[in-house]
């Protein structure tokens, strides 16, 4: 007899991303003996591809049909790339797991295998403000162009040659399979993540059964993972983000202790605040509080409002 009286229906976007990691999480599921159903959902997000992300305000964009689908029970989880979920969410909703985090690294693709960043007169395709102001830090001699959509028309664009390389997630490059493009992994030190990157989040309603919840949580939460994020996500909402803001951090668990690194650069890559702090892992959230609060005292706060300003004239 089944566990559950229906299937666990699992909430994702159509995007070939979305899909890989929702079929991720389905076959995570199947393996623990639960019957599931996959619902796909298009997003506001999805449907609006020729606006840059910092210019429609990019909060909730991919995420309002999905969580409204996990309030009125039409889907149990929905399966989101943590990096895409806000900060804060409502509060009659949850992220029930973190998936156990994949290589967080930053990556090159070109389809010319001899293709670098050290080069010169080269065009770099990103859509990131976080890559773009670290790609100005670090190579300042590259030219970077906006490179919005899926990661499909992404490479489509760079087919056309309207750059010659890109700066991508290895996540979701290696979700994608297009691993075999990747000519460059940037450096850890250098190119810090964005809070979130590589790991695979599952959302879920407060009033999502109990039993429900405690067996997916048993099946999909990797709480080392946990641990991390839930740091990188205080750190996020104390810096009061949003993805349009070229902040980071990443964390690491060992031994019972939790070190994060993490700050914010400015958009033009000259101004950079980083900072890095350890403790228990159960002070995850007031690390990141922490980390957040010192990073906006120590110029953050200014760096931020600059943004802000220059991201009102677009
Ligand atoms: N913002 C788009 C997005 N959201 C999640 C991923 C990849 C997977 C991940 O970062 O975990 C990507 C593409 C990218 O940043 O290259």
């Amino acid at each position: 007899m089944a566990l559950f009286d229906k299937p666990i229906r699992i909430g994702t976007r159509g995007s070939k991303l979305a899909l890989w990691q929702a079929y991720h999480v389905e076959e995570k599921l199947k393996a623990a003996g639960l019957e599931t159903e996959i619902v796909i959902f298009t997003t506001k997000g999805d449907k609006i591809l020729d606006v840059s992300l910092s210019k429609i305000g990019s909060k909730g964009v991919f995420t309002e049909e999905l969580e409204e689908a996990l309030r009125d029970g039409g889907i149990d989880i929905a399966v989101h790339s943590a990096k895409d979920v806000q900060s804060s969410l409502a509060d009659d909703l949850e992220l029930l797991a973190f998936l156990e985090r994949e290589n967080p690294s930053d990556v090159v693709l070109s389809f010319d295998p001899t293709f670098s960043l050290n080069r010169e007169n080269i065009v770099v395709g990103t859509s990131s403000t976080r890559r773009r102001a670290l790609l100005k830090k670090y190579y300042p001699h590259v030219k970077t162009v906006e490179a919005r959509g899926n990661l499909q028309t992404r490479l489509q664009k760079m087919e056309e040659k309207q750059f010659d390389g890109m700066l991508l997630a290895y996540a979701g490059v290696h979700r994608m399979d297009y691993v075999k493009w990747i000519t460059q992994t940037l450096s850890l030190d250098q190119f810090i993540p964005a809070v979130g990157q590589g790991s695979v989040a599952v959302e879920s309603a407060r009033n999502l059964d109990v039993a429900k919840r405690e067996k997916l949580k048993a099946i999909l939460n990797h709480e080392e993972t946990a641990y991390c994020l839930k740091t990188e996500r205080a750190f996020l909402r104390t810096m009061e983000g949003g993805c349009s803001i070229p902040s980071f951090a990443l964390a690491s668990l060992h031994d019972g202790k939790i070190s994060i690194t993490g700050g914010i650069i400015s958009l033009d890559g000259q101004q950079m605040i980083k900072e890095t702090f350890s403790g228990a892992a159960a002070e995850a959230e007031s690390l990141g509080q922490k980390l957040a609060e010192t990073v906006l005292e120590k110029g953050g706060k200014e760096i931020l409002a600059d943004i802000r300003a220059q991201q009102k004239q677009l």
